[in-house]
């Protein structure tokens, strides 16, 4: 079949990739499906685009795929990840975690999130500086702090952004593109190079969560967040996690939790602002719901919006699963050891199912429902993203919260110009370029 022969040479590719993540992933995808991306550093991967071949991805038997290793993002989150477990492990920690995410608790951080934005707004935030009428920003910047603040509540309970928010910042931002890509940079350099910055960020957040951790301990469970259960698990044998596994797991929580909400709520108000129509539909709805954010959560047109968004530009752009035996996948006969994946962008352009792919059209979501694996931005099976009911809460609240506070103008050279490229950016992606909004009123 075309297209699975591996691209080379693979870092000419990984170069390209860098650049444009999702239009490369599309060109690729010309060739066929499956189709093979070599990604420097790592095997290749081969890759569907298709709601069919997602069927068979997601279904594939659990004890089969693993999460692919070597994997970029080990540095960052550790063995012990979600990310990275498989097996019983995988099962026992998934299902001690699950009750932070279920519906009514995410309900519960509603207003958590309506103030976490508000502050972004108003006053000087700690994570954040204050937005004032007439000053322009880089709207990322602001969605980083308020997912930030949301995540944190989750994990630790309301507040403590003041205590961890400064060293997640630092620990993520030395974790630059080169380093996810290029493990050959994954060394010491007597203490000054980019790897050298990146650990030393790394051991502040952990001694800061080792601090929170004993806390907790001497002063018994919380409310049920999620350090609460991180600390009740119990496996097989009785054996509970070790420090270093817990400062993984929380690490875990704290990056996949607000990196991707953030990008993706910069897509949304980028589109948004671009489309004046479709604004003012949006605010109008809003106002009939006003100021609850449960209440302003079931509005259908913002569900819509969010849902669109998230096709468009899914913060996750491939899921990925290494096999442990041989498996005929697409057709194909794939090796033990290969790992398979989906193009999230790839799938959500099909024009068959979504005719002109390119727009931004929330309404094609009005009325409608798609199958999980025609549209699919939180992946899917049994490791379907454990945060996807929190984030989607999320998303319709700020934006609600943002648009009933605030006029913003977004920069006219974004507002007519081309549309941002996606890149590569920690464990999710963002646009190449910063999205400037002036705030108006
Ligand atoms: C718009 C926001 C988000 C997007 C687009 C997103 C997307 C994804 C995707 C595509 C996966 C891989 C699923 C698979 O392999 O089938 C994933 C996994 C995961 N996500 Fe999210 N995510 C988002 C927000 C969150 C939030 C708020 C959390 C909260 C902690 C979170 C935590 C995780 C974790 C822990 C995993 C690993 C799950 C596992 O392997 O069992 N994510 N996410």
């Amino acid at each position: 079949m075309r297209g699975q022969c591996p691209p080379r040479p693979a870092l000419l590719h990984g170069l390209v990739a860098g650049l444009d993540f999702e239009g490369y992933l599309r060109r690729r995808a010309a060739s066929g499906d499956p189709f093979a991306v070599g990604f420097p550093g790592f095997p290749p991967v081969l890759f569907t685009g298709t709601a069919e071949g997602a069927r068979e991805l997601f279904r594939a038997p659990v004890e089969l795929v693993d999460p692919p290793r070597p994997n970029p993002i080990e540095p960052m989150v550790g063995t012990a990840s979600l990310i990275l477990t498989s097996g019983p492990r995988h099962r026992t920690d998934r299902a001690m975690l699950a009750p932070a995410f279920h519906r009514a608790k995410v309900r519960a951080l509603g207003e958590v999130i309506r103030e976490s934005t508000l502050r972004e707004l108003e006053s000087d935030s700690g994570t954040g500086a204050p937005w004032p009428v007439g000053s322009r920003v880089d709207v990322l910047t602001k969605a980083r702090s308020i997912t930030l603040r949301t995540i944190l509540a989750a994990v630790f309970g309301a507040g403590a952004d003041s205590e961890y928010g400064d060293a997640v910042d630092d620990f993520l931002s030395t974790f630059t593109t080169p380093l996810l890509v290029a493990p050959v940079l994954r060394r010491a350099t007597g203490g000054f190079g980019p790897w050298d910055r990146f650990v030393a960020a790394r051991d502040l957040l952990d001694r800061r969560l080792l601090a929170g951790i004993a806390r907790r301990r001497a002063e018994g469970p919380a409310a049920g967040d999620l350090l609460d259960l991180l600390l009740a698990t119990r496996y097989e044998d009785g054996s509970a996690l070790t420090d270093a596994e817990l400062c993984e797991q929380l690490r875990t929580l704290l990056v996949a939790g607000h990196e991707t909400t953030a990008t993706s709520l910069t897509w949304a108000l980028y589109h948004l602002h671009r489309e004046p129509g479709l604004l003012a539909r949006l605010t109008d709805e809003l106002a009939q719901a006003g100021d609850d954010p449960a209440e302003q959560a079931t509005a259908p047109l913002l569900n819509a919006v969010c849902q669109e968004t998230l096709r468009l530009h899914p913060a996750v752009p491939i899921v990925l699963r290494q096999l442990r035996e041989p498996w005929r996948w697409r057709g194909v006969d794939v090796a033990a050891g290969q790992t398979i994946g989906l193009a999230v962008g790839v799938l959500h352009s099909q024009p068959s199912t979504w005719p002109a792919p390119r727009l931004f059209h929330p309404d094609r979501f009005l009325g409608r429902k798609y199958t999980p694996f025609q549209y699919a931005p939180f992946g899917g099976g049994h490791r379907r993203c454990i945060g996807a009911t929190l984030a989607e809460y999320e998303l319709r609240v700020v934006l609600a919260t943002l648009l009933t506070s605030a006029r913003l103008r977004l920069d006219p050279a974004l507002a007519l110009g081309r549309r941002p490229r996606t890149v590569p950016h920690n464990l999710a992606t963002a646009p190449n370029r910063a999205i400037h909004f002036t705030r108006t009123a």
